[in-house]
C-alpha cells in the first residue's frame, strides 16, 4: 500500500513513521524543506528510541528507506489513501482537499487527521465525499494506542471498513464516532484542558499545582496544563473555537487567557513557552 501524509508536524510526522513501521511505503509532503527537515530528524530519533527499546519489527534504515519526504503534491497522485496533518483551520484544509481530489487517482481514499472540524464539510470540498473520512490519531502517534474513525454524511462503507483494517494493520485501536464538533476525543477532553486554563487565569492554583492535583487524584499521564502545552495552545483554540461555535453553548467558550498567549505567540512546547519554559 502507497500510504501519503501532508504535514511533517508532530502528528504528520507520526502518523509517517507508524505506518514506514507497519510495511507500507509513505509520501509526506509539507510546504517547505526545512519543515521536511525538521519532521525527519524527530521520526529518526523516535525510531532509534523505538529500535533500542527492541519494540520495532525491522532496523531504523529499513523503516526510513519506506519513506520519501517532497513539497510536490503530485506526488500523491498513485496514494491509496492520504491523511491530512495540516493546521486546524477549516479554510486551508478545504483549499487543500480541492486540490487534492484532483490529484490524487479517483479511488484513492482521502482523510483527515483533524481534532474538531466537520468531516463533512472536508468531504464536500475533496469532490469526493463517499472516498471521504476523519482519521484522528492521538499525541504521541508512535505510543497512542487509539484512532478516532469518523464518519461523514456520504462516507461509504467500504472506505470506513478500508481505514479500519489499515489502523488495524498500523497497530492501532480504531473506535467509530459520529460527525460531530470535536467528536468525541475532543469533546471531552478539551473543556477540561480549558477549565485548567480558566483556573490559572482566575487563581485558584500555581500551574504546577493544577497539574499535580490532576496527576496524583485521578491518576492522569499528564496534567492538563502540560497536556495542553504539548498539544500546542494554538490547535487547543482552535478545538475550543470549533466546539464554541459547532455546539452553539457557552459553555465551550475559550479561556480568554488562552486567547491571550496564543496572541501572545507562547504556543507551548513546540514555541518554547506555554504554561511551563520547554
Ligand atoms: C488534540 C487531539 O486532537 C487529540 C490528542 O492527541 S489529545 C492528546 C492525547 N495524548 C495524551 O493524552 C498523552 C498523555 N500522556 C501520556 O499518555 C504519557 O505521558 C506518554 C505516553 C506521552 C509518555 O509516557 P510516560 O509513561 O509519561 O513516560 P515517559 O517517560 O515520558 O515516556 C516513556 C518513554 O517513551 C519515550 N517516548 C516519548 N515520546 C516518544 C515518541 N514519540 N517516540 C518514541 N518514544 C517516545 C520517552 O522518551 C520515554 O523513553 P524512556 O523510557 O527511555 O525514558
Ligand atoms: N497536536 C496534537 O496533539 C494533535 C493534533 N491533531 C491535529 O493534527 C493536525 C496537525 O497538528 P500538529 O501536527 O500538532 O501541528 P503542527 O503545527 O506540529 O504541524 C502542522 C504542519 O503542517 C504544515 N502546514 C501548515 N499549513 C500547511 C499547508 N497548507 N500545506 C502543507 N502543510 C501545511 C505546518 O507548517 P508550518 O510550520 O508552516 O505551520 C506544519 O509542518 C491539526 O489538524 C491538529 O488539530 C490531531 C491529534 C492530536
Amino acid at each position: 500500500m502507497k500510504f501519503g501524509v501532508i504535514g511533517a508536524g508532530q502528528m504528520g510526522g507520526g502518523i509517517a513513521q507508524v505506518a514506514a513501521q507497519s510495511g507500507f511505503t509513505v509520501v509526506v509532503q509539507d510546504m517547505k524543506q526545512e519543515f521536511l527537515d525538521r519532521g525527519r530528524a524527530v521520526i529518526e530519533k523516535s525510531v532509534a528510541k523505538l529500535h533500542e527499546k527492541g519494540r520495532l519489527t525491522d532496523t531504523p534504515d529499513v523503516i526510513l528507506g519506506r519513506m520519501q519526504f517532497t513539497t510536490d503534491l503530485n506526488a500523491f497522485a498513485d496514494c491509496d489513501l492520504v491523511v491530512e496533518a495540516i493546521v486546524e483551520n477549516e479554510g486551508v484544509k478545504a483549499d487543500l482537499f480541492r486540490q487534492l481530489g484532483q490529484i490524487v487517482k479517483p479511488e484513492g481514499i482521502l482523510a483527515s487527521n483533524t481534532s474538531s472540524i466537520p468531516i463533512t464539510a472536508l468531504a464536500s470540498a475533496s469532490g469526493r465525499p463517499e472516498r471521504f473520512i476523519g482519521m484522528h490519531f492521538m499525541n504521541p502517534v508512535p505510543l497512542m494506542q487509539l484512532v478516532e474513525v469518523i464518519r461523514g454524511y456520504s462516507t461509504s462503507d467500504e472506505t470506513a471498513q478500508f481505514v479500519t483494517q489499515t489502523a488495524e494493520r498500523m497497530g492501532k485501536t480504531p473506535l467509530a464516532c459520529n460527525d460531530f464538533p470535536g467528536f468525541v476525543s475532543n469533546r471531552i477532553l478539551m473543556p477540561m484542558l480549558n477549565e485548567a486554563i480558566q483556573c490559572v487565569m482566575e487563581g485558584v492554583a500555581e500551574p504546577g499545582a493544577i497539574d499535580g492535583i490532576m496527576k496524583l487524584g485521578m491518576n492522569h499521564p499528564m496534567g492538563p496544563l502540560t497536556l495542553a502545552d504539548f498539544i500546542g495552545l494554538d490547535t487547543c483554540l482552535a478545538i475550543m473555537e470549533v466546539l464554541h461555535e459547532g455546539l452553539g453553548d457557552d459553555k465551550y467558550r475559550p479561556s480568554p487567557l488562552l486567547r491571550k498567549m496564543v496572541q501572545a505567540g507562547l504556543l507551548g512546547r513546540k514555541s518554547g513557552q506555554g504554561f511551563y519554559t520547554y
